[in-house]
């Protein structure tokens, strides 16, 4: 038995550095790096590549999804811990092309993804909670750590989700945030099967993920976003119930009353609006939870009567992106073909226009790079 298992050790070992020297690791790789708060976003091509250390993989990224998050840490309007120069991007998918000498949960080739948390230090009282987002030593993806703009990338390989042989990496990657995210923030939601969510910025990136999580867990969704038909007709293709352009109609909240006979069960703010944030707490019915996920640009305050908040006992449930269960949970979705974000392709060096797109509210999904172009 002992001279088996060796045997077999001593095998895997030879496929291990076989497939090591297949994935040829260069010195140097291309990503997008900005040395000030919304100054250029430089192409470079002469990056070094990070070496991983004993508990890290290194992920050759294929694609990186295109988050608002990114414009808003680009251009320094959200308090996040951020470094500076910083390579920006926090959701990416790829192949372990390396990995430390502690990591036992990858194989060179496997395909993984890279999410905004990289690591933390799993052993504070957050951490054992699950909460290692909120880690006092978290890394964050394009936040305090260079992020998924680029072609390789190093990660705790604790926090690196597995993907299955033969996904599509570019449909794969926007799951990482926009994905896990909006599932997170739908079960903090405590929505029951066939009640109403509303969800403002249903057309977005993470509202076109969150209209299909939503009605998989067997909600009812009406979506707010705007403007135009092409909107609707996107919301309806992903599942969703009642569309109101907000740009068309005279009261959100009492037309989201009207259409859910007495307000949702829950609402979600998938925008980047703060006037948007002034009609949520009323679109719910009473002992309704209002679910914060978009971020107005250097923030802002939740307007809520206080009688209506006592009276009414309603729930405001703040939620950030998403721990390594829930994006398990999230994948899974996703792998049994329920979740699939509209996706446009494009090169790595249009993230300038895609970041003016996504200003403009143009996203209608996600801008997913191609690291190679
Ligand atoms: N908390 C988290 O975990 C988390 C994760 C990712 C992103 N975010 C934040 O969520 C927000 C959205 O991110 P995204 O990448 O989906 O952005 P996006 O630009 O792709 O989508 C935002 C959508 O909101 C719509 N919108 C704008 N004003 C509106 C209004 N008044 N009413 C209804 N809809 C309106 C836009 O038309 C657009 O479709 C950003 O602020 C981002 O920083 C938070
Ligand atoms: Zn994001
Ligand atoms: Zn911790």
């Amino acid at each position: 038995m002992w001279r088996f298992s060796q045997a077999l050790g001593g095998s895997r070992r030879i496929i291990q550095s076989r497939l090591h020297s297949y994935f040829t690791i260069p010195k140097v790789q291309t990503g997008i790096i900005f040395n000030e708060f919304g100054g250029p976003l430089q192409y470079r091509r002469d990056l070094p590549v990070p070496k991983p250390r004993s508990n890290e993989v290194l992920i050759n990224l294929k694609y990186s999804g295109v988050c608002h998050t990114d414009l808003h840490t680009w251009k320094g309007e959200i308090p996040f811990k951020t470094k500076l120069p910083l390579i920006a991007g926090h959701e990416g998918a790829g192949v372990v092309v390396d990995k430390g000498t502690d990591v036992k949960t990858f194989e060179i080739g496997d395909l993984a993804g890279v999410k905004h948390l990289m690591s933390s230090c799993m052993g504070c009282e957050l951490c054992d909670a699950g909460h290692e987002l909120n880690c006092a030593k978290a890394e964050i993806a394009g936040a305090n750590r260079d992020g998924t703009f680029q072609q390789y990338v190093t990660v705790d390989a604790l926090q690196a989700p597995h993907l299955p042989a033969k996904v599509d990496l570019a449909s794969a990657a926007p799951m990482f945030c926009a994905g896990a995210s909006v599932y997170k923030a739908l079960k903090n939601s405590k929505t029951q099967t066939n009640q109403w969510v509303a969800i403002f910025g249903a057309t977005g990136g993470l509202g076109t993920v969150a209209t299909q999580y939503a009605t998989s867990m067997g909600f009812r969704v009406v979506g707010i976003d705007g403007p135009g038909e092409e909107r609707k007709q996107l919301f309806h293709s992903l599942g969703g119930e009642v569309f109101l352009d907000y740009t068309q109609v005279d009261s959100v909240p009492a037309a989201v009353k009207e259409a859910t006979q007495g307000g949702a069960h829950s609402v979600l703010n998938l925008t980047a609006s703060l006037p948007s944030y002034d009609q949520t707490v009323q679109c719910v019915r009473p002992l309704g939870t209002v679910v914060p996920v978009g971020i107005p640009p250097n923030s802002g305050l939740l307007k809520a009567d206080i009688f209506q908040l006592v009276q009414e006992s309603l729930s405001i449930k703040g939620s950030s992106s998403a721990n390594r269960s829930d994006v398990r949970e999230a994948l899974d979705f996703f792998n049994r073909g329920l979740v699939k974000c509209p996706i446009k392709i494009v090169g790595l060096s249009e993230l300038p226009t895609v970041l003016d797109n996504i200003e403009k509210g143009y996203a209608n999904g996600r801008f997913v790079l191609d690291t190679s172009r």
